[in-house]
């Protein structure tokens, strides 16, 4: 039997023209993502990555708009990540969940390994 997908959400936070993104540990493959991570049982979307993205960067942030979602099957997990345009309201970027930071420009973007299930997210920022 499938296995149903994990939901993750994922916040883009902008500052100027750059794009923040987070690099996992080498541990954990030490590929690039968007700060977020798993909704709770209960919890609403944007309060999870509120949460999220509070306990990985010490941020507060105003979660925005809806971007997009890719459903993407890994060998051992399916993942729905979902994805919001965040904006900082307090807080100096603290990482506690990751190895590395990087702010990067749309044409940037190719430079960084990401996980797969962030490409299409990573295509639509290139073209906004
Ligand atoms: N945060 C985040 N996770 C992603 C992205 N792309 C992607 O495939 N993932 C995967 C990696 C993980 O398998 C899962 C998110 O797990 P996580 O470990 O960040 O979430 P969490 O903080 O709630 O995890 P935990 O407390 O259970 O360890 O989604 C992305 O852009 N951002």
């Amino acid at each position: 039997m499938t296995k149903a997908p994990i939901l993750v959400v994922a916040g883009v936070l902008t500052d100027g023209d750059s794009i923040l993104i987070t690099q996992r540990f080498d541990s954990e493959g030490g590929l690039w993502e968007f700060p977020g991570g798993k909704v709770e049982s209960g919890e609403r979307e944007p309060d999870a990555l509120a949460r999220e993205l509070w306990e990985e960067l010490e941020i507060r942030v105003k979660v925005g708009v809806y971007l997009t979602e890719t459903l993407h099957h890994y060998p051992t997990k399916s993942i729905l990540l979902r994805s919001y345009r965040c904006e900082q309201l307090e807080g100096d970027i603290t990482l506690h969940c990751h190895q590395a930071k990087a702010w990067v420009t749309q044409s940037e973007l190719d430079d960084y390994l990401f996980s797969d299930a962030d490409k299409p997210l990573v295509e639509l920022l290139k073209r906004k």
